[in-house]
């Protein structure tokens, strides 16, 4: 047994709420951090929502149940008891290095897992803030998280086998996920195939040599792809797929991570995709 039912994680935002409503499903007892306030309910309330919709669909039928398993607070001390914590703050290696001493020091069992679900902060930075390096993985789910059943688990060279064994048995048996394993390089497994792919794209649209329309179709159309790679950089956002293009590129020195001028020059504009109505496509 993994041992895992005190479940605490920190960060209530788009993925944090995510993945407390996921270990709440699990029958997990969850405690959701955020430093602002506003954000924790926030993130409570599109948990709430979330769990509405899931039960109005049939999914579930104890939202309300799910619910009551789920603290929040804005106090980092709330973590004390917890066995997993699970770590999904902003993308910022400095806060995230401060963070995990904190949470080091609060977390009271000695055998509890740190993890984090960064998408490119190599888990070894995080590792060697703590005290507990071999307790600490990289678990890295994908958005939205009740939907996508994949989790990546990535242990840096410190890590003990037996903190992956039992993570993996908390994702597959506990989470019903799929777990697959990458080492501790940036991007991971998904992202760098996904990130050289969508900057392809973004090159041959650059170079003239198809429409953004074409080039999607192409994909969606010949390749069964559920949405073409320009969509899908709109739906990632444009700011994000740079970062994690910088983040690769810094990393492996390869051309193919660069991220092409159109990229940066539509980031300078703030045409950041969806978020902002216009990206590759108007919307
Ligand atoms: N968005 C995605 O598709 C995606 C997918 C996989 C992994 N990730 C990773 O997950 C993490 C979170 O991403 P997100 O999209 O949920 O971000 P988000 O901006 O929606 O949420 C981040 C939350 O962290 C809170 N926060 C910031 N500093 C904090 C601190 N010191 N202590 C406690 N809370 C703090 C913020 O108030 C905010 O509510 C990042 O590391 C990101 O790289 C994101």
């Amino acid at each position: 047994m993994n041992g895992f039912n005190r479940i605490g994680v920190v960060g209530a935002g788009l993925m944090g709420a995510g993945i407390a409503e996921v270990a709440a499903r699990a029958g997990k007892d969850v405690v959701l951090i955020d430093a602002n306030p506003a954000a924790a309910e926030a993130g409570r309330d599109r948990l709430k929502g979330s769990l509405e919709r899931a039960e109005q669909r049939g999914k579930i039928t104890d939202a309300a149940e799910v619910l009551k398993r789920i603290t929040v607070s804005s106090n980092l001390e709330a973590l004390a008891d917890r066995d997993l914590v699970i770590e999904a703050i902003i993308e910022d290696e400095a806060t995230k290095t401060t963070l995990f001493t904190q949470i080091d020091a609060i977390v009271t069992d000695p055998e509890a897992v740190l993890a984090s679900n960064t998408s490119s902060i190599p888990i070894m930075k995080l590792a060697v803030a703590t005290e507990r390096p071999a307790q600490v993985i990289g678990l890295h789910f994908f958005n939205p998280v009740p939907v996508l059943s994949l989790v990546e688990l990535v242990p840096s060279l410190l890590t003990a086998p037996a903190t992956t064994d039992r993570v993996r048995e908390f994702v597959e048996k506990d989470l019903g996920k799929h777990p697959i394993d990458s080492q501790d390089r940036a991007g991971f497994v998904v992202n760098a195939l996904l990130i050289p792919f969508v900057l392809s794209a973004i090159r041959m649209l650059e170079s003239g040599f198809a429409t953004a329309e074409d080039i999607d179709q192409g994909l969606v159309r010949g390749a069964a792809h559920p949405q073409g790679p320009l969509a899908l950089a709109d739906l990632i956002g444009l700011d994000t797929t740079k970062a994690v293009a910088e983040s690769l590129y810094e990393e492996f020195k390869e051309p193919l991570y660069a991220p092409p001028p159109l990229l940066a020059r539509m980031v300078d504009a703030g045409l950041l995709g969806r978020k902002t109505g216009r990206g590759f496509y108007h919307y």
